[in-house]
């Protein structure tokens, strides 16, 4: 009698491990030889970060490795490239074992890792050779494509209709800086009544006040006021929407609204759904007035983000049915928005304008109380303009007379944007293979290779940045003034500073987010000093602040930093 053989199910796991592997193993080594085709050096990794695996086991790495962090030896070797956004904390490690550009392989796919500023110039430049990888912006896109995520002539269509609101004849930034300074200026009455108790928490209820009032105009006051304002037919207040929307940032966008609606975030999904049909009836409202030929009477008055885009998609939309009238041709597209694609863009400022600016002055505030020497300086610096101002019978500093009289503290934006950039790499990707020249030399890309700039491989570069770990606001005072310095002068460093990204696709709120910084520090510094609270180990913050990151969506700060404030003693 024959026996018959049936496989055991361990059996069939080694077979298919087996089978898995060889596949693995042979991608692998597909890739390796187009990477070293590219005549670049060539770094194997298990997982590149781009990988879901990766992105899961980030969080348990950042927590295995914090003691060799904190040794600032940045991410050990095996591990790095599979760190979600390991560049920040690695600093220029990786770039001083394989070269200011090299590529970066696992089984999946390829990563070109680059601190080199010329090449960064030339990929940010070639708008088409290089675009936004899809897979990594497509998140961004609960209503479809917008300013941020679009390529090509859907790009071309969205940067047309939102640019011109971000420009500083439009007013935005005037409007930016007066009501930073006035919640500024209200903080510090809350303040003075007694010792804040969470300063980060109140720069984001303030960072958050600022985005509301130009980007949607609606002014946010405290927030038990307005918690309670419930108008009929909602179910919790703007207030409540808008924050609630971007602390569950993360999950809105990773999560359908109907699994949020059903796990322990329910209330992201309330705060978004109230939040989008806050803007839609604002939105409404907005295009009514136009069509009612009021538009040209709310001209004069303080204008936002919400009601520039509308007006001007509702003027790009007449001009275009004027020109295709005679026509008739319904397969022309009309270029107005429609009501989701305003939604895309005014969703994408809050995500894009809240987050990275409140980091930003997060860190601001850390250097600060680490730094007594350059806070002294800077308060000086602040008061001679103040005195100014009040010399001139001014009661408050303004966007367009102080703005580029505050040298020193523009100096210091900048440094703190180069040493802490809140977006750590520039994403692009070529779709077709592509020539690129680095120190003279050509090198070949293959299709579908990542292109990624490390913002801080190049902005810790001694090549670029002359004792590049020192914050020295001295170095962006050289010679022009700050206003035209503000415009210009990262655009003539040509690739040494990436925390605008640059190029065909630079931020658009660059400046909004200038005038926000910079109203907050003239107004806290006019009268405060911010230092660490009792009991602070100093030189842990300093190694805290310099080696780790919070690792959120953009940099952040660790969240456990104390600071407190003192009233300055001469205020003038
Ligand atoms: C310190 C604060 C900010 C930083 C560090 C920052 C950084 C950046 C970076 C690096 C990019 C390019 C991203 C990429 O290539 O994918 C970008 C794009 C963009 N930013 Fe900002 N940003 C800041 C503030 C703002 C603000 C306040 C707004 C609006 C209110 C804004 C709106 C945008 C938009 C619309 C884009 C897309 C531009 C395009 O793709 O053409 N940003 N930002």
């Amino acid at each position: 009698m024959s026996t018959m053989y049936t496989p055991s199910a361990m059996s069939l796991l080694l077979v298919a491990t087996g089978a898995f592997l060889l596949v693995q193993g042979l991608r692998l080594s597909r890739n390796i030889a187009k990477a070293r085709a590219t005549g670049l050096r060539v770094v194997v990794t298990p997982l590149l970060e781009t990988q879901v695996l990766a992105q899961l086991v980030t969080p348990f790495l950042r927590a295995l490795y914090s003691t060799h962090l904190d040794a600032g030896k940045g991410w050990p070797r095996w591990c790095r490239f599979m760190i979600k956004d390991w560049s920040w904390e690695d600093k220029r490690f990786a770039h001083e074992e394989y070269g200011d550009t090299f590529i970066c392989v696992s089984p999946e796919g390829m990563i070109c890792y680059s601190a080199d500023a010329a090449l960064a110039w030339d990929v940010m430049n070639r708008r088409y050779d290089f675009t936004k990888p899809r897979d990594k912006y497509k998140i961004l896109e609960p209503y479809g494509p917008n300013v941020a995520t679009a390529e090509g002539a859907e790009y071309r269509f969205h940067v047309r209709i939102t640019a011109p609101a971000f420009s500083d004849g439009n007013g935005i930034n005037n409007l930016v800086w007066d009501e930073t300074m006035r919640q500024t200026r209200a903080l510090l009455r809350e303040w003075a009544k007694g010792s804040p108790k969470d300063i980060r928490e109140d720069v984001n209820a303030l960072t958050l006040a600022v985005i509301s009032l130009a980007g949607f105009g609606r002014k946010l006051e405290s927030v038990t006021e307005q918690a309670k304002d419930i108008p009929t037919g909602y179910k919790i207040s703007f207030l409540r929407a808008i924050s609630d929307t971007t602390t569950f940032m993360l999950a809105i966008l990773v999560f359908p609204a109907w699994l949020l609606r059903i796990s322990p975030y329910a209330k992201a999904e309330l705060a978004h759904s109230q939040l989008d049909k806050y803007l839609r009836q604002m939105i409404r409202a907005e295009k009514k007035k136009i069509e009612d030929g009021l538009g040209e009477e709310t001209k004069g008055a303080r204008r936002n983000l919400l009601n520039m885009v509308v007006e001007s998609s509702y003027e790009a939309g007449q001009e275009e049915e004027k020109r295709h009238a005679a026509e008739r041709d319904k397969s022309v597209r009309k270029h107005a928005f429609t009501e989701d694609e305003v939604m895309g863009n005014l969703f994408i400022y809050l995500l894009a304008g809240y987050e990275t600016t409140a980091n930003s002055i997060a860190y601001g505030l850390i250097v600060l109380a680490l730094e007594p020497d350059l806070r002294q300086r800077l308060s000086e610096s602040i008061a001679s303009v103040w005195s100014r101002a009040v010399a001139q019978g001014r009661k408050h500093l303004s966007y367009q007379d102080d703005f580029s009289e505050l040298q020193y503290l523009y100096g210091f934006m900048y440094e703190t944007f180069r040493l802490y950039p809140g977006v750590t790499l520039i994403t692009k990707l070529c779709h077709q293979s592509q020539e690129v020249l680095i120190e003279n030399t050509s090198h070949i890309l293959p299709a579908g290779c990542r292109v990624y700039l490390s913002a801080p491989g190049v902005h810790y570069n001694e090549k670029y940045w002359e004792n590049p770990t020192e914050l020295r606001p001295e170095r962006w005072s050289e010679s022009r003034k700050a206003a035209t310095v503000a415009a210009d002068k990262t655009r003539q460093m040509r690739g040494t500073l990436l925390t605008f990204s640059d190029g065909a696709r630079v931020c658009l709120g660059r400046k909004f987010a200038q005038a926000e910084f910079m109203a907050f520090f003239a107004a806290l510094l006019h009268e405060y000093e911010v230092c660490f609270a009792e009991g602070t180990d100093v030189e842990q913050a300093r190694r805290d602040l310099s080696w780790k990151s919070s690792g959120k969506v953009t940099l952040a700060p660790l969240q456990h930093f104390q600071l407190k404030l003192k009233r300055r003693e001469k205020a003038a």
